[in-house]
């Protein structure tokens, strides 16, 4: 107390102006200090913490200014109308930088551009071009699905639809089996369960383990182990004690894997089915200008990284002649345990995994109007709820687009240079991309009378961000080498034309 009482008369020393604290003042000051509240040790207690806060604020502070998003992965790169027609380089990429190599170190704090919706008939103007802007039209909140009017020119769309000729189109192929293939699949799928067991059975040894089960089913192509069915064989693999498959194992599991899915789960889904030819246009540095604008102009339009869309699939292009169509489909798949993204595969230890597509997002772009028939829909658009079961009630299946096209929710007629967007996931509710969308579902009547183009621009995006992340790093680290190699073989070219001179 003696020493507190020092420290007060020490601070009752005249102030400033040279006059001291006038005596009420001084005797208030000694009263609350003698009550001991404001001792000299509760002072620096305080003041420490005060500090130590002060300071946890500047480290987060600085900590959020050096981690603004993951570097290259989704920053926000200004191409906005303005650099839509512009040229951009075509220089591979630098090779990643400390701050893209950082990327794994902290959690997600960004996010994947999301348009908002507002409500159905809302009408936002967007800057896609320069020197004019676009309507967009909300169709759905449910999925959350856009209408772009003129997104492309007329002369553009001749261009892609010419290009797509040029580069020939194929038949496209049912990611599932449609009735038709079933059939024609069937010497393939008579295989016995005992010939099946053999060729999986890798190293013979009479057992059958989760890899040679999973080896098999790596690569998309093919209809013999659909996810849902490879699902089916691996939780019936788990439930065995051993962790592996006997024959006698396999045979069960096999049956029911195997057994079209109405059976099993009790709902009458139609396998998808679709009828149309196909094929894929290169946007990247070198390709025709329209190919590259375009590209651009869904970067524009999503105000997604750059990054991102340049390393999704090409250009779809499909053309439906009379009577083609597809039925309901998503474009792109929930993540499981047992499924990798196709497009980020190589940058995981993923090679027994079954790869599925993953599509953030998908613009549609119509190349031409058709005379009847041919539009997309929507059927389960704004219900609400998704009821699966609803799908096929007194055997109407509204994923059947040949029979019920005029009974789902949103049907939209194909016009020439109108783009379509749609969301098929969610978001994961941090920023990243969520759940599939199960409004999502959509499908493509059978057109009556005309040719139907359409291009599919679509956006991959791994659910999996660190996934995603590293393959980025992956790409840009190959460019960089590949750059290096061209710079290298450059130099030794001119070196030796060089000596050659001499
Ligand atoms: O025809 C359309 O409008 C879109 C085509 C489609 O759904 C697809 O190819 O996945
Ligand atoms: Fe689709």
């Amino acid at each position: 107390m003696e020493d507190i009482e020092e420290d007060l008369i020490e601070q009752e020393q005249p102030n400033i102006s040279g006059k001291p604290f006038n005596v009420p003042f001084r005797s208030t000051r000694l009263h609350i200090q003698r009550s001991n509240v404001c001792s000299r040790a509760y002072f620096v207690v305080v003041m420490v913490f005060f500090h130590v806060y002060i300071l946890n604020v500047i480290a987060l502070l600085l900590y959020v200014h050096y981690n603004n998003g993951p570097g290259d992965l989704v920053r926000g790169d200004g191409e906005s109308s303005a650099t839509v027609s512009g040229s951009r380089s075509s220089l591979p990429q630098a090779a990643p930088s400390t701050r893209e190599l950082r990327v794994e170190d902290y959690s997600q704090s960004f996010s994947l551009h999301r348009m908002e919706g507002i409500r159905v008939g809302h009408v936002q103007r967007v800057s896609i071009v320069p020197d004019r802007t676009h309507e967009m039209r909300t169709l759905s909140l449910k999925p959350l699905l856009f209408e772009i009017p003129g997104f492309l020119s007329e002369e553009e769309c001749r261009v892609v639809v010419q290009l797509a000729q040029l580069k020939g189109l194929m038949d496209s192929q049912s990611s599932m089996p449609s009735q038709g293939q079933e059939e024609s699949n069937q010497p393939l799928l008579s295989l016995s369960s005992e010939e099946v067991f053999s060729l999986l059975d890798l190293n013979q040894d009479g057992f059958l383990q989760k890899e040679e089960i999973l080896s098999h089913s790596r690569s998309q192509d093919g209809t013999w182990l659909s996810p849902e069915s490879l699902r089916q064989m691996l939780a019936g693999l788990e439930a065995c004690p051993t962790g592996t498959l006997t024959l006698g194992d396999f045979r069960r599991v096999y049956d029911v894997s195997q057994r079209p899915q109405q059976q099993r789960s009790g709902k009458l889904h139609s396998h998808f089915k679709q009828r149309n030819r196909h094929t894929w246009l290169y946007q990247g540095s070198g390709s025709h200008r329209v190919l590259q604008t375009l590209r651009k102009r869904v970067i524009g339009l999503t105000h997604l990284p750059s990054s991102l869309v340049e390393l999704s699939e090409p250009l779809q292009v499909i053309r439906y002649e009379h009577g083609d169509f597809s039925s309901a489909h998503y474009d792109s798949s929930s993540s499981h345990p047992e499924t990798t993204c196709t497009h980020t595969r190589l940058a995981g230890n993923a090679s027994a995994l079954t790869e599925v597509s993953c599509r953030y997002l998908t613009v549609s772009l119509y190349l031409s109007s058709v005379e009847d028939g041919g539009e997309i829909t929507f059927p389960v658009a704004d219900n609400r709820t998704y009821d699966e079961q609803a799908l096929v009630q007194e055997g109407v299946d509204l994923t059947d687009t040949q029979q019920t096209c005029g009974k789902g929710n949103l049907r939209m007629k194909p016009t020439t240079a109108t783009a379509l967007l749609w969301y098929n996931h969610l978001s994961d509710g941090r920023g990243w991309m969520g759940e599939l969308d199960e409004f999502s579902l959509h499908g493509d009547c059978p057109v009556r009378r005309g040719v139907k183009w359409v291009a599919n621009s679509w956006v991959n995006v791994d659910p999996d961000y660190q996934q995603q992340a590293r393959y980025q790093r992956l790409v840009a680290s190959q460019r960089h080498q590949t750059k290096a190699a061209m710079e290298d073989q450059y130099y030794s070219l001119s070196h030796s034309d060089l000596h050659l001179d001499l």
